[in-house]
């Protein structure tokens, strides 16, 4: 990570000017990463830093409060997503009521002016902030001529005649479908963390897990999938994963679990990516164990034959 910061106020952090780029970025899609690499050019081309500016939490979860809606990936890997794309900085500021209260002209001030002292900003088609949802492109230029920067939207990204949006691959990803997720994500959908510690169950069952925690988050997919794991070996790994609830143990929290096949080691505290290659079934609450792990058979078996059969999707 290269620089990272939260908060609204506080002393400059490119003294010497930046061009900056703002989303809430959920997945940085085909969509999002056009936006980011346009800036990323014209950043080079003024020969300052890019500053990338997102929401955490996201503004559509601060406003649903009971019911947030699923997401995409966690900030970890959208602020390192980010740094890949070429920001040099970024912000995950912190949504909150006072945050959502500030004026569109407040939030060029404090945030675009005062802290990154931005000579260009760049937004996607539509783009929304402040208070109500106040300011738009138009806004922004207006706060720019009084306070020294350029505005400028890029053209929408479409794929098959219609926008890329997150929503469409929370769609995509809600039924199954890893082709289209991975069409416009421009590489296949992946879930990223640190292996944490279980109840330590599941190498009495045969089926040692890898877990991984959605940070509290609502996913946008649940059940068994048949998945490749990065970060473990040279090359992806084969394994069947399960990500939910657990009825069957009564557990509560959503986790990502992931047995790698033929594998045996330990993965506690290392960073692993788990990819989605095909979806098996929705998760059930079995009467017994026995019964759970006699269908955990029949998903290994199943999970093999179909990694055997698809090839590794493409990153753009
Ligand atoms: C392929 C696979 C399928 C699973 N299916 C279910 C399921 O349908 N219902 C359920 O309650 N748990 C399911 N689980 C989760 C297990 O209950 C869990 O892995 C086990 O309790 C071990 O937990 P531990 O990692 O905390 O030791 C599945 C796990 C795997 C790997
Ligand atoms: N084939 C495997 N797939 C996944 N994890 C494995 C495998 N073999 C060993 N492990 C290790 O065992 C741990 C999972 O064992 P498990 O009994 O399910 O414990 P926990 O409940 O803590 O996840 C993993 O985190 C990893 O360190």
């Amino acid at each position: 990570m290269k620089q990272l910061f939260r908060d609204v106020d506080g002393g400059p952090l490119c003294p010497d000017g930046s061009v900056a780029c703002i989303g809430a970025f959920d997945g940085l899609h085909l969509g999002h990463r056009a936006l980011v690499r346009h800036a990323a050019e014209r950043a080079r081309a003024l020969g300052v830093p890019l500053a990338a500016l997102s929401f955490e939490p996201l503004p559509r979860e601060f406003f649903a409060r009971g019911a947030p809606p699923p997401r995409l990936m966690l900030p970890r890997a959208r602020a390192e997503g980010l740094c890949a794309l070429g920001a040099d900085v970024v912000g995950l500021l912190r949504f909150n009521a006072g945050f959502a209260a500030m004026a569109p002209d407040a939030f060029a001030r404090r945030v675009l002016s005062a802290r990154l002292r931005v000579r260009e900003v760049w937004v996607g088609p539509g783009f929304r902030y402040g208070n109500r949802r106040a300011g738009d492109l138009e806004t922004l230029r207006e706060s720019g001529a009084r306070l020294g920067f350029e505005a400028g939207e890029i053209e929408p990204v479409q794929l098959d005649g219609e926008r890329v949006s997150s929503t469409r691959i929370r769609e995509a990803l809600g039924s199954g479908d890893f082709d289209t997720a991975a069409r416009l994500l421009g590489r296949p959908y992946a879930i990223g963390g640190r292996v944490a510690r279980g109840r330590q169950l599941g190498r009495t069952l045969g089926y040692p897990t890898a877990n991984l925690r959605f940070g509290g988050k609502v996913p946008a997919l649940q059940g068994i999938y048949a998945t490749r794991v990065h970060g473990v070996g040279d090359a992806p790994w084969p394994s069947v994963s399960s990500f939910g609830t657990r009825p069957t143990v009564d557990g509560v929290e959503p986790l990502l679990e992931a047995h790698l096949f033929d594998f045996d080691g330990d993965l506690y505290g290392r960073r692993i990516e788990v990819e989605f290659v095909a979806r098996l079934r929705d998760e059930e609450k079995y009467p017994d164990l026995p019964t759970l792990v006699a269908q955990m058979d029949r998903d290994a078996a199943r999970a093999r034959d179909i990694l055997m059969q698809t090839p590794q999707r493409a990153t753009a």
